[in-house]
């Protein structure tokens, strides 16, 4: 570990690493990136091996990233066993829907005390599972790691400054994670709150359609901060129940990715919920979109959950009802208004009133 302010070394003077990063899209092809500029040797697992000879021969992933370089030492395959097999650290990037399937056809090529990190922001449905906790499951045999944050796949890609965060129990799982990828445009903080770091990484989603709504509907600033700051008490209010650590919604994967995708149209799910906002149904925003938005499917399995364990989410619950019930836009955001007033920060002063 660098001391305090000593700077970070990339490049020649620092020792070559192999990674594996598994998943072909926007993200994974951002990780590689930054793992490749970072000096180390990149074998990029995707299934696609058009794609694949794609990057091979031009360093591009047309379809998610059609305007970066992917530079460096990057090995793209679809062969996830040798990917796996070559590397001392594995960062997964696939959407949660497909996550476990591909952990788990693969389990055993991951040898014993491999360091896994997953990137992805989702909740799998059989279950409300984590996906630390997928892989906890399927390769109890690794050391598990979430990296998550205000990281929009393309500003990492053209090297726009960004802050992350990995969690983990393991300090030499967050160290690893911090010298492979920190440089001078990217940061990684640590914490340990993995439970925490995940939620909020795969809750914010939720949130970030909410804005897009908003912003279609030419809602004001005060109306968005309103939006912004409620969808933080109350993904906060979930994950505190579920036994995540409330202060790690201060932190960068909490308020900082909130903010990073509810103020930008560069977030996939902020997009579905403007096309939404704009009269759009929302399988044809999906269908356009042409890439994965979390979000939708978050929102269905947490007001489930939420309604199980009698745990009070207007903004989901408004949401839901828009998106999946066909509500009008204009009535649920009377009923919001309208409801009981209540605590500002209920870590303070406590809820008083039943809904
Ligand atoms: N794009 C972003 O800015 C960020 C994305 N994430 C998270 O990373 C995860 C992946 O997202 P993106 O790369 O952005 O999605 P994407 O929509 O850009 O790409 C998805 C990739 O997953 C692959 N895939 C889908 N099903 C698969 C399967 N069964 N087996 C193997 N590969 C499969 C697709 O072929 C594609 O390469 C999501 O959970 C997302 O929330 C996290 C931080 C930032
Ligand atoms: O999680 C993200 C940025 O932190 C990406 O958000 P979207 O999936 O909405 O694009």
């Amino acid at each position: 570990m660098p001391e305090q302010n000593e700077p970070l070394k990339h490049g020649a003077e620092e020792p070559v690493h192999d990674v594996a990063v598994l998943g072909g899209g926007s993200f994974g092809s951002a990780l590689a990136k930054v793992l490749g500029e970072n000096g180390h040797r990149v074998h990029f697992w995707m299934r696609d091996e058009v794609q694949a000879e794609e990057i091979r021969t031009t360093g591009i992933n047309s379809r998610y990233m059609p305007d970066v370089v992917i530079e460096g030492d990057i090995l793209p395959t679809t062969d996830l066993g040798s990917a796996v097999n070559k590397a001392e650290i594995v960062f997964v990037a696939i959407p949660s829907k497909a996550f476990r399937a591909v952990i788990k056809e693969n389990s055993g090529n991951f040898p014993q005390g491999q360091i896994v990190v997953s990137l992805t922001k989702g909740i799998e449905a059989n279950g409300f599972k984590l996906m630390s906790e997928i892989l906890q499951e399927e390769i109890p045999q690794c050391r598990i790691g979430v990296l998550s944050g205000p990281n929009l796949a393309n500003e990492i890609a053209n090297r726009e400054l960004t802050a992350t965060v990995i969690a983990a129990k393991d300090p030499q799982v967050r160290n690893k994670v911090q010298d492979l990828l920190g440089c001078e445009y990217f940061r990684v903080y640590a914490n340990v709150d993995i439970y925490g770091v995940e939620l909020a990484g795969a809750l914010k989603n939720i949130y970030a359609i909410v804005s897009g709504l908003a912003s279609a509907l030419n809602m004001g600033e005060n109306a968005k901060a309103m939006l912004i700051t409620r969808g933080l008490a109350e993904m906060s209010r979930f994950a505190v129940s579920l036994g995540a650590n409330p202060m790690t919604f201060m932190g960068l994967a909490g308020v900082g990715d909130l903010i990073a995708t509810c103020t930008s149209s560069k977030s996939r799910n902020f997009r579905v919920g403007h096309a939404v906002g704009q009269g759009k149904k929302l399988d044809d925003a999906v269908a356009e979109l042409g890439q994965v938005a979390e979000g939708i499917y978050t929102l269905e399995l947490v007001k489930e959950r939420a309604e199980e364990l009698g745990i009070y989410m207007p903004l989901v619950r408004g949401l839901f009802e828009i998106l999946y019930g066909d509500a009008p836009i204009s009535a649920v955001i009377n009923k919001l208004m309208m409801s009981v007033q209540n605590s500002d920060v209920e870590f303070i002063l406590p809820r008083t009133v039943a809904e």
